[in-house]
């Protein structure tokens, strides 16, 4: 290897490969070309392919990568939005992260938690009179009306089975193809129309929101010039508090799942409380199962890293799943081991263990809704190991590698369903 060289070459085009085999992907060209960084086409474009802790570190070296127009127009028609923080660079987007991290804090967590206990108690009637639900549907309203609430977007009864909806289509109609992603942006536009319309009745004055909701912090911010956000920027921003909300579903399904197929690990859960264990679980939950599986760039400038070069404005990808799973890195990757995290040091989650991004929260693009996220997962194990008895009747529970975002096939479905700790009954059941 010289100086100079280019990384090595896994194919000519990837796109359809990379689609059918989804996020083992990368990790297999890695390994079959012993090496963490390769170069193919994605969609015709030249890219450069990432994997593993010190690729992350570099991905996040904003002299050298840079978001601006990195996103494919397929995501940011469905999964994004147009012009939201996600494209943002320097200080646009500090700004732009402040506003969300102002909503992060541990009193407002505490709110969203309520309300998701909230719905999810009102819900639980029609859980026990039903033979069975399927979890992640029954997640993705609950989530769904109690995210709504927390950023002060009224609900009613009619629109919250379609918001759901709709914010589920997003979320699934990113990577896919065909009707389901055309679907998706519908849904988007729908979604987008619909909070444009209460953006612009709250700028007339026609009704009011609380000024510590995100809507309301959304709407009332000003730029140090006094200029407000667009309207339809705010309506992305929003929806990229409850979309991902909404997401969280799937992980809590996976908790759920983990805990169904590790009978060790739900005695340990059991017995142990709120535990190191507990939090351990949550982030083998995060770093096991499959969720976003890479994220883009441009190379800012020429520079070479490890003798490879890196030409300006090349598109590059980071494997997120795969540097979780990176066999240098983790031991028996693909064995569910909670215990893992026992020897590991807090800077984990810088760049080893990236389900949501590495580096800072408030100047790189790290998700701000990891502390929801952990929360929620918790919330999960609390309900289904102290809280609920149910059956797990026979049915369909694999995780296809190939579909993203992943999720068990069958969505997880449970029977005879009784609350153990019926102390607070519900006073109206939900109609979703
Ligand atoms: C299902 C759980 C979640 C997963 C797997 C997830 C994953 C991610 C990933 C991979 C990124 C990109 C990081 C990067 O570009 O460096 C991200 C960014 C983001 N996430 Fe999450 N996220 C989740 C939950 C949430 C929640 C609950 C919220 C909001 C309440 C949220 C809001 C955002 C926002 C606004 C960004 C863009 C941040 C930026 O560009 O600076 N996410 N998330």
């Amino acid at each position: 290897m010289g100086r100079n060289d280019e990384p090595p070459l896994a194919s000519w085009e990837c796109t359809y490969p990379l689609a059918r085999s989804g996020y083992p992907y990368i990790s297999a060209q890695c390994e079959r070309l012993g090496t963490n960084l390769f170069r193919s086409r994605l969609m015709f474009k030249k890219t450069l392919f990432m994997r593993g802790e010190e690729a992350a570190e570099l991905f996040y070296d904003d002299a050298r990568f840079s978001r601006e127009n990195a996103a494919p127009t397929r995501l940011k028609k469905t999964l994004f939005g147009e012009g939201g923080i996600q494209g943002l660079e320097g200080e646009a987007h500090h700004q732009r992260k402040a506003l969300f991290l102002s909503l992060m804090s541990q009193s407002r967590i505490d709110e969203l938690m309520q309300l998701v206990e909230q719905h999810w108690q009102l819900r639980l009637n029609y859980w026990e009179a039903q033979a069975s639900i399927t979890l992640l549907d029954e997640l993705h309203h609950i989530l769904c009306r109690a995210a709504c609430a927390w950023c002060g977007i009224p609900l009613h009864n009619v629109d919250a089975p379609e918001m759901a909806e709709q914010l589920v289509l997003m979320i699934e109609g990113g990577a896919a193809i065909g009707p389901k992603h055309w679907a998706s942006r519908r849904a988007r536009r729908q979604t987008e129309n619909a909070l444009l319309d209460l953006i612009k009745q709250y700028r007339q004055g026609l009704h009011e929101v609380d000024p510590v909701l995100p809507f309301a912090t959304f709407v009332d911010f000003r730029d140090a010039q006094g200029k407000p956000l667009p309207n339809r920027i705010v309506a992305v921003e929003l929806l990229n508090i409850i979309r991902p909300i909404v997401a969280v579903a799937r992980y809590m399904v996976f908790a759920v799942l983990a805990i169904h197929e590790h009978p060790d690990c739900y005695e340990k859960l059991k017995h142990q409380g709120s535990s190191h264990y507990r939090r351990h679980f949550i982030q083998e939950v995060r770093r096991y199962y499959p969720f976003f599986p890479f994220l883009a760039a441009r190379v800012n400038a020429d520079f070479t890293w490890q003798g490879y070069r890196f030409k300006r404005g090349r598109q590059a990808i980071l494997d997120l799943y795969g540097t979780n799973h990176d066999a240098q890195r983790w031991e028996a990757p693909d064995q569910f081991y909670p215990e893992r995290f026992e020897q590991e040091k807090v800077d984990v989650h810088r760049f080893a263990m990236i389900p949501q991004g590495g580096s800072d929260h408030a100047t790189q693009h790290r998700c701000p809704g990891e502390w929801i996220t952990l929360a929620l997962i918790d919330l999960a194990i609390e309900k289904f190991i102290h809280q609920l008895r149910y059956d797990v009747p026979c049915q369909d529970l694999t995780v296809d590698l190939n579909v993203i975002p992943a999720r068990p096939r069958s969505g997880f479905i449970i029977s005879n369903i009784h609350s153990i700790n019926s102390s607070q009954p519900s006073a109206e059941e939900e109609h979703f």
